[in-house]
């Protein structure tokens, strides 16, 4: 049989991510750190795990390519991926904010231009605002738009403040809280139910049950 796909995105949260894993009993033959390789699998081969960009783990998972993923919601909003989101890992916690210049305001009566690395999840939130926008999609270091002049405030993921503050930016408010999850592809939470299921209470030991989600 087929092992179970996992993708697991690179960057900030991995580390924490394969610690979980690991706690719960999960380990992938020789993955260490600083490893460049994509593709590992567990002692028996009956899970994979993949390295993917974050914005590309619930493309992936959407598609079946993989059965699950351990994804930001970041990047699960902003591809409005169709999965399912089971279980909130409780890492990589941080929120969506529009911030601007210090002391400034948000004004709620005309078109603005937003820079940002999360276009959709900037419309959105305007568009509930009836404001329309137009948006710079960054790929980073975007905290500099407003102040080189390129968009007049930003949409981004703010966890300490500091990069904000060591701009001269602030908060102007607040989208939603973000924090790490466990989604899986649609059809493999039936056709491959067990073996899901199996990966999942593991975690839930580690995380609480009460972070889970039922998805039917
Ligand atoms: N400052 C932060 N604090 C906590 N979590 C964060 C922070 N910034 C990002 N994250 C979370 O970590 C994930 C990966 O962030 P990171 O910036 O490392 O990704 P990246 O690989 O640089 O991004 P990209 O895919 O855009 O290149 C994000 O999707 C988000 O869920
Ligand atoms: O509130 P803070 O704790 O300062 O964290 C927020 C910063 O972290 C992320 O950027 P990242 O470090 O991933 O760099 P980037 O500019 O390459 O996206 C995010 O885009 C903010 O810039």
């Amino acid at each position: 049989m087929q092992p179970v796909t996992i993708a697991l995105a690179k960057g900030r949260p991995a580390k924490q991510s394969i610690d979980l894993l690991e706690a719960a009993g999960i380990h992938f033959e020789g993955f260490h750190e600083k490893t460049r390789k994509l593709v590992f699998f567990n002692k028996d081969k009956t899970l994979r795990l993949i390295f993917l960009k974050g914005m590309d783990v619930p493309i992936y998972v959407e598609k079946g390519a993989a059965d699950i993923g351990i994804v930001g919601r970041d990047n699960i909003i902003e591809t409005e991926a169709d999965v399912y989101e089971i279980l909130d890992l409780g890492i990589g916690k941080c929120k969506f904010s529009v911030a601007g210049k210090k002391g400034g305001t948000l004004p709620d009566n005309q078109s603005l231009t937003i820079g940002t690395k999360y276009p959709n999840i900037a419309k959105n939130f305007f568009e509930k605002r009836n404001q329309t926008i137009e948006t710079v999609h960054l790929n980073g270091s975007v905290e500099l738009a407003p102040l080189i002049g390129l968009a007049d405030y930003i949409v981004d993921i703010v966890e300490t403040g500091s990069t904000l503050r060591e701009n001269g930016l602030e908060v102007l408010a607040d989208i939603e809280t973000i924090s790490t999850k466990f989604i899986v592809n649609k059809a493999s939470f039936v056709t491959r139910s067990k073996e899901i299921q199996n990966v999942l209470k593991k975690l839930e030991e580690v995380v609480g049950e009460e972070n889970a989600n039922s998805p039917l």
